[in-house]
């Protein structure tokens, strides 16, 4: 089996003094992979996201990216070896275009910008059809797809997306999600947090369980898909499909 290409390691990490939210959780994403981490209100999810992305800082434990220990690097430096952090809310700049929205998610390379966007357009139509449409008048699916087109800019060897179906309607549930499929595809390892637990495990190769700041169970999306666990963390019981 290839080597993990980041690995989380017991890590400790919260918001407040003496508070862990995160309480020395274990988590690992291979090369190309799509992993669901998934689990009830207030489990950790996003914390595990952002804490990869540097913009917190582990108290204990390590990661490593690519063989190389990042646990002390700031959100820039991280976002410079290739981890792009796709935020739930904020994750556009509504008073500019998606030209510019795009550009200014290049701001660390200073060529390939042009063929980047033509690749981003090219995945998401929607986009370049409206390419100086300012993103404040994009529906939050639009919006959704712009601000994982923005990460894309960085051509990123892992993308982390924090809740991407967050507010949207069932069709674009859908296409949010036929879209992470892609960029998968393409090469990009992916980390997807997701409320919506039944049709992230489905498309995932893995899916890490999160509670209480645990990484409680992991295994393929398949798997934990029919685990009568998995039903139990979520619904009280019972299968989850
Ligand atoms: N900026 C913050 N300051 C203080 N506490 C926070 C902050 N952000 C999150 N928390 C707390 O950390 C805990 C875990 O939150 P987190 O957002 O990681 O959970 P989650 O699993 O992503 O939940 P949800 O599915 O509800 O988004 C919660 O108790 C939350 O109140």
């Amino acid at each position: 089996m290839a080597e993990p290409l980041l690995v989380v390691e017991s890590v400790y990490a919260g918001y407040v003094t003496d508070l862990d939210i995160l309480q020395g959780i274990n988590f690992q994403l291979f090369p190309q992979e799509l992993v669901a981490v998934i689990g009830p209100n207030g489990a950790g999810k996003s914390t595990l996201g952002k804490t990869i992305a540097g913009l917190l800082s582990p108290r204990q434990g390590k990661i490593t990216f690519q063989g190389q220990n990042i646990t002390q690097l700031r959100p820039n430096q991280i976002v410079q070896r290739g981890i792009a952090y796709v935020p739930q809310i904020a994750n556009v700049f509504r008073s500019l275009t998606i030209d510019e929205n795009l550009e200014m998610g290049a701001f660390l390379r200073s060529q390939n910008i042009k063929k980047l966007k033509e690749k981003i357009f090219t995945a998401f139509p929607k986009l370049a059809e409206r390419r100086k449409q300012r993103a404040g008048t994009l529906s939050g699916g639009e919006r959704q797809m712009l601000a994982m087109g923005r990460a894309m800019m960085i051509d990123p060897q892992v993308m982390i997306l924090d809740e991407p179906s967050a507010a949207l309607s069932p069709r674009l549930v859908n296409d949010i999600f036929a879209k992470i499929k892609e960029i998968n595809a393409l090469g990009t390892a992916i980390i997807l947090i997701e409320q919506n637990a039944r049709t992230a495990l489905g498309l995932s190769d893995r899916g890490y369980v999160l509670d209480t700041g645990k990484d409680k169970l992991s295994g393929p999306g398949q798997v934990l898909l029919n685990d009568p666990q998995v039903g139990e963390l979520y619904l009280g019981g019972g299968k989850l499909s």
